[in-house]
Order: structure tokens, then C-alpha cells, then sequence
């Protein structure tokens, strides 16, 4: 049996505890004498949060190694202080089958640093044409359950509802990348007002995002089926949705970190490593946002971490690739910007980083309260901790880090996934041996000839 004891945790709306974790599992909470044998974490001062679980990552493998591997990805979301990430679908090969499916399944299993989910694509090679096979998908090992076309936008309103209505028995989800292609096209790249202006950049309308959801509301109304929306950008879809939910439409959403906290000013400096899709909007949307995750309107936060190689982010601005990194950021900003703000507290940081992530992709066994019988998916953060992000000290193979230069309060100082402690900085100094060791298992345990 292996065992691991957690010293004098804050406890989510309870006193410091110690945690007995006997085999992946939470067996004893409370003040707990170690046995002799066990691997002991201090966590006194830190808070304790359930495991936290990212809706929306892209890992690039297969097909992008040279910008992110399942294994290097990993990495960084055990750094993060994620205990599952949705992987999505726009490798390449698209992740449009069974067997596509189970491969990122087993591959994020062999690494073993955190529980990679795979998010099965709606139209074949992400074309929006032709339904994937949903069910084969849903059927397999991988159990899929989140469906996406991300990249691209499920633009056809037909397509779209066909894949609700298929989905629905087994209680599949559709997250949306809501982009309606006709009004921001694909020169478009950056928001539509008056930065794009003085860039001479072509934009991209809010109204392009909030047409679509308006759209798929419905279209979850119609088909009783449910509709998630990815990245939420604008204080229209904001609106949108909060009318939605108090319709009782099965509508859940998403926003980002870089959301949450970026405008479009900063895209004044031409920068690539601001280019996202959708884009960063005016702190008018930013206020909308931060808003909406503290109602509850908005349920989650994911990361929609973007690596990309240098060779494809490093253009004048409207050839750069879109995207940015985000697991090992995302707690520290969330920290910063809703936290110190009194916007959410902890136990809210637990809500739409662990639990309602979990619940909308399906896992019930994570994101659970950190009881007695509960899987030992954990989470420990420094809420005081200062942090300078350097981008070259990130467990990301890719350098597209928006963060870069920024001190941000607050950060996760050590992850257990399934009983097993996969992130831990204080193990030496600046966390280098934690690094060093995260990176020799990871040679151990792929296939894929990383080279870290
Ligand atoms: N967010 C991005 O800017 N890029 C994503 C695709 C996406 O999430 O739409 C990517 O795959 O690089
Ligand atoms: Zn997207
Ligand atoms: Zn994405």
C-alpha cells in the first residue's frame, strides 16, 4: 500500500487538517499520526483545493510534437495543479474516431502526471460537413463525452443540431467555438474597434460570437440536448447566456484567464504572443466576464493553453499563429484577478476550477470534496505567494506565454493526481528538482522520443 500523509491543509470552509491518502484515496481526515512508511507533505498554510480540471487544452500530439507532447503538456498541468485536462481534437489526424480517441487516452495514462481526457471531434477532420463518429467515440475505452470542433465553429446550424440530438442519449456535451465564419472571416485577427483601426488590423465583431451562441441556445431548447460554450469573450454572449440559463436551457460556459485579465490595448505593440482566437476584447467585455464568473452566468475557467513552435508564432502580426499558453498560469492569475479582488473566494476557486469543470465533462470522479472516500486529486496553493513568470522555465515545450515578465499573487506549490504527488516546488530550490525528476519519468514513460 502506499501511503502519503498531507500536514495541516486549509480545509475549504473548515480548520487545517492533516489528510491520510492509502492507495489514491482519501482515508482519513483530521489530525492523522503518520505511519512509519508514509511520504509526507507539508501543507501548513496552504489551501487545499480539489484537484483542478481544465475543459480546454491543446496538446498537439499527434502531429505538432515540435510545439507541445502529451508528455510536456502534462507536465505543465501537473505544475498548474490540473488533475485532468480535456485534450482537444485538432491534432493531426484529427481525433475523429475510437481508436484516435484511445490513443491520447493511453497516452496521457503512460506519462501518468495527470488524467488526460480526450474531446472526440463533431465533423469529420473538423470539416463541419460530416458528423464524426460520435457514438463509436462515446462507446470506446476513452468514453468520450465532450464533443468539439475547435479551431474551427460547428457553422452549420443542420450539422449542429443533428450532433445535439445524437449526443443527448448518452449524455454528451457539445463545446462550441463560437465564430460565425462569415463575420469574422479568416483574415480576421484581432477585435473589431478601434485598436483594429489604429492597427490596421482586420477584425474580428463580437456580434460573430454571440450570433452563434444565440443560435445554439436555441438549438439546446429545441433538441433538450446541451450545449457548452468555449471561451467566452464578449458582454453580449455574457447576456445571451445569463437569459439562457434562466430559460432553463442546458447551457454551460467557459472563460480563460487570458479573458479574464488582457485587453485589446495590448496588441498596440504588435505583438504575436497576444494573438488568440477569439481575440482579447476591451476591459468593457474583461469587467463582463469577471462578473459573469462571479454570478455564476459563466461556470468555469479553462485554460485553452495554445502552444505553438516559434516558427509559427515568431511573424509580423497577421501571419502569427493564434493561441497562447496557460496551465502553468491560469491559479496564479485567477488568484490575482478574482481573488485579491474579492470576486470569488477559495471555495468559489474550487467551484469553477474543480467541480463544475468536472461535472460538465462527465468525470464524477474528480472535482469532489476532499472527504473520506474521495480520490486523492489535490491541489495545495500559496495564496500569498508572489510569482514572476519566466517563460523559459516552463514545463510547455512551447515559449508563446503571455505572462512572461508578470509577478502575480498567488500559486500552486504542489499537486497530488490519484494519490501520488505529480508537482511539488518546495522539493529544492525554484522547484529545478521537482523539474528534473517530472522530466525523467516522462522519458521513461513515452514513446514519443521527447528530448527534454
Ligand atoms: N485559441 C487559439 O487561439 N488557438 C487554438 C484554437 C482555438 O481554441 O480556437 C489553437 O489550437 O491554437
Ligand atoms: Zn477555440
Ligand atoms: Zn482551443
Amino acid at each position: 500500500m502506499t501511503r502519503l500523509v498531507i500536514r495541516g491543509a486549509r480545509l475549504l470552509g473548515a480548520d487545517a487538517a492533516d489528510l491520510l491518502v492509502e492507495d489514491g484515496v482519501i482515508t482519513e481526515v483530521g489530525s492523522v499520526s503518520a505511519p512509519s512508511d508514509a511520504q509526507v507533505l507539508d501543507a501548513d498554510g496552504l489551501v487545499a483545493l480539489p484537484g483542478l480540471v481544465d475543459l480546454h487544452v491543446h496538446l498537439r500530439e499527434p502531429g505538432r510534437e515540435d510545439a507541445e507532447t502529451i508528455a510536456t503538456g502534462s507536465a505543465a498541468a501537473a505544475a498548474g495543479g490540473f488533475t485532468a485536462v480535456f485534450a482537444m481534437a485538432n491534432t493531426s489526424p484529427v481525433t475523429d474516431t475510437a481508436e484516435a480517441a484511445e490513443r491520447v487516452l493511453d497516452l496521457g495514462r503512460a506519462c501518468g502526471l495527470t488524467e488526460v481526457v480526450p474531446v472526440g471531434a463533431v465533423t469529420k477532420g473538423l470539416e463541419g460537413a460530416e458528423l464524426a463518429e460520435l457514438g463509436l467515440m462515446a462507446r470506446s475505452r476513452a468514453k468520450v463525452r465532450v464533443f468539439s470542433d475547435d479551431g474551427h465553429c460547428v457553422h452549420d446550424a443542420r450539422i449542429m443540431r443533428r450532433a445535439l440530438e445524437y449526443i443527448k442519449p448518452f449524455g454528451g456535451v457539445i463545446s462550441q467555438h463560437a465564430q460565425d465564419p462569415r463575420l469574422a472571416g479568416r483574415e480576421a485577427c484581432c477585435h473589431e474597434g478601434e485598436v483594429s483601426g489604429r492597427l490596421g488590423l482586420p477584425g474580428w465583431p463580437g456580434i460573430a460570437e454571440e450570433s452563434v451562441v444565440a443560435r445554439d441556445v436555441m438549438l439546446a431548447r429545441h433538441t433538450g440536448s446541451r450545449v457548452h460554450v468555449a471561451h467566452v469573450s464578449t458582454a453580449g454572449t455574457v447576456e445571451v447566456i445569463r437569459w439562457a440559463k434562466a430559460q432553463g436551457i442546458d447551457v454551460t460556459a467557459e472563460v480563460t484567464p487570458h479573458h479574464l485579465a488582457l485587453t485589446t490595448d495590448l496588441l498596440l505593440g504588435y505583438d504575436p504572443v497576444y494573438k488568440v482566437n477569439p481575440p482579447l476584447r476591451p476591459s468593457e467585455d474583461v469587467e463582463a466576464l469577471r462578473a459573469a464568473l462571479a454570478d455564476g452566468t459563466i461556470d468555469a475557467v479553462a485554460t485553452d493553453h495554445a502552444p505553438h513552435a516559434r516558427q509559427d508564432k515568431e511573424h509580423a502580426f497577421v501571419d502569427a499563429a493564434f493561441g497562447m499558453l496557460g496551465l502553468e498560469t491560469a491559479l496564479s492569475v485567477v488568484s490575482d484577478v478574482m481573488v485579491r479582488s474579492g470576486l470569488l473566494d477559495w471555495a468559489d476557486v474550487a467551484r469553477v476550477m474543480s467541480a463544475a469543470p468536472a461535472r460538465i465533462g462527465g468525470l464524477a470522479h474528480q472535482g469532489r470534496e476532499l472527504a473520506v472516500g474521495s480520490p486523492a486529486h489535490i491541489t495545495l496553493v500559496d495564496p500569498d505567494r508572489e510569482v514572476t513568470v519566466d517563460a523559459a522555465a516552463s514545463r510547455s515545450r512551447s515559449r508563446n506565454n503571455p505572462w512572461h515578465g508578470r509577478t502575480l499573487r498567488g500559486a500552486v506549490l504542489a499537486t497530488v493526481h490519484a494519490g501520488r504527488v505529480t508537482h511539488d516546488v518546495r522539493n529544492g530550490a525554484d522547484g529545478a528538482p521537482t523539474r528534473r525528476g517530472t522530466e525523467r519519468e516522462l522519458t521513461n514513460a513515452t514513446t514519443t522520443g521527447a528530448d527534454l
